[in-house]
């Protein structure tokens, strides 16, 4: 199955069979002279925490965390700390960067998995230069917990720098779930009755793959249950092939579709709030509805009151804002779900009152860590290193994912069963006999 294509780990496995038990030998050696030269995790962790302040004085000694159990999972390894009194969590949380960076100290983080990876018929030194140089080979992540006692997670499988998408991945899914990516802890889903998104990422980072591979999922998933108003500013064509989709109910692209479009949404939003009042009913699941109304909008700068100008234009935006901001408000209850999307994640784009009700972020790489603290409230997106490298943030976590590249061709095949011929505006004014209406296509109006 060419469900994830590992480069290096694919690489990997072919020299395995190239290296001869001599050069075993001779990598045995080269590791063992790497490795005391270098320090064990649990050295670089203690060594740290000395360095970076994570310590107490007590009389003449200087204390800091004392390990009480370590264990091997298949990501990676976790150690258990006892942490010293005075000093709290947030005192680790803080100093995470000096973790990561520790630990990914290139000096001595070679491992006996790279050696494996050496091919010992080219040229040695400059292989073993290239490990130690390269951090893709050596990218550990670490994550902390607490319930008593600090649990440091240094996760060290290596994420995919390319994951191409494969059907099989649907098989996966349960119900609204859709595939995300390939995290350091095994393939992971996001459910989307989760509620609204954030989605940001600077240009050519992966955020349209992404949007494009969301709509595709939801097509294949829930066919009789998904509708989508989908609202496209960036003058691109990123929407054009789902436009016929008997799902679609819009696709707008300049600000007075994006206004008409989000005013019909809002009445049926309101007419729907109507009947949940009239029924007693608390939300959507209580009302035994099946359908669920996404409304993708990408990009959010165009819309914003803050960035338009013109004093019409400016009244419009205001207007659209003033709508998403309802959805984001009181849509997830009644099956809305907004995916709400920049490449410009600056406080001005970004409406306060929207973001605070996107339980889920997803960014691309930013461009700078002030961008990345306005998506997500803190840095980190500006670090990702490549096209399909998205930090994803819940409310149970944060997790680094690699998510799939769809092609569109697979998109075509998947949503072709779905297309449905619908009425340009200048055909709908044209007036037809009744007889030759009857012999026509029935046409619904976009
Ligand atoms: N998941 C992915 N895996 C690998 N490469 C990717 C992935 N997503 C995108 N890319 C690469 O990045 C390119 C740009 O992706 P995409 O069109 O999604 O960018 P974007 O962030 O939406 O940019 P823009 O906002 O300018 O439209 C793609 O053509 C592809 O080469």
């Amino acid at each position: 199955m060419q469900l994830f294509i590992n480069k290096y780990l694919k690489g990997g496995g072919v020299m395995l069979f190239e290296i001869a038990t001599t050069s075993l030998m001779a990598g045995l050696v080269g590791y063992s002279y790497l490795k005391k030269n270098g320090l064990s995790d649990v050295d670089k962790i203690q060594k740290i925490c000395l360095n970076c302040g994570l310590t107490i004085k007590e009389g003449n000694d200087i204390k800091t965390i004392h390990l009480y159990r370590k264990k091997r999972h298949d990501w990676g390894m976790e150690y258990v700390y006892r942490i010293p009194l005075g000093l709290s969590f947030h005192d680790f949380e803080k100093r995470l960067n000096h973790l990561r960076d520790g630990l990914n100290n290139k000096k001595s983080t070679i491992e006996l998995s790279d050696l494996f990876k050496l091919n010992f018929k080219t040229n040695i030194i400059k292989r073993v230069k290239d490990i130690l140089n390269n951090g893709k080979y050596m990218q550990k992540d670490v994550e902390l917990e607490y319930d008593g006692m600090l649990h440091i997670k240094v996760l060290n499988q290596p994420l995919p720098v390319e994951l191409f998408f494969d059907e099989e991945l649907f098989s996966k899914c349960n119900e609204w779930q859709i595939p995300l990516g390939q995290t350091r802890y095994g393939f992971t889903y996001h459910d989307t009755e989760r509620g609204h998104i954030t989605l940001a990422g600077a240009t050519r980072k992966g955020k349209t793959v992404f949007l494009k591979l969301f709509i595709t999922s939801l097509i294949h998933q829930q066919p009789e249950n998904t509708k989508l108003t989908l609202i496209d500013l960036k003058g691109g064509l990123a929407f054009t092939r789902f436009k016929d989709l008997k799902q679609v109910e819009t696709v707008a692209t300049d600000l007075n579709s994006t206004l008409k479009a989000l005013k019909s949404v809002k009445n049926e939003m309101n007419q729907t709030k109507e009947w949940f009042d009239k029924n007693g009913c608390e939300d959507i699941k209580e009302a035994g509805i099946d359908t669920r109304h996404f409304i993708i909008v990408d990009e959010a700068a165009q819309i914003s009151p803050q960035i338009i100008t013109g004093k019409e234009e400016k009244e419009k935006a205001r207007q659209c804002e003033e709508v998403l901001s309802e959805i984001a408000r009181i849509g997830a209850g009644l099956g809305y779900r907004l995916v709400y999307c920049s490449q410009y994640p600056t406080a001005d784009v970004m409406n306060k009152q929207i973001k605070q009700n996107c339980d889920t972020v997803i960014t691309y790489k930013l461009r700078d860590a002030i961008a990345s603290r306005v998506v997500l409230d803190e840095s980190g997106a500006e670090d990702l290193p490549i096209p399909g490298r998205a930090i994803y943030k819940t409310p149970d976590g944060v997790q680094i994912v690699q998510t799939p590249f769809i092609t569109n061709e697979q998109i075509e095949k998947i949503i072709k069963p779905n297309i449905v011929m619908k009425a340009r505006k200048e055909d709908i004014a044209i007036e037809e006999p009744a007889e030759a209406r009857r012999n026509t296509f029935e046409l619904e109006e976009m």
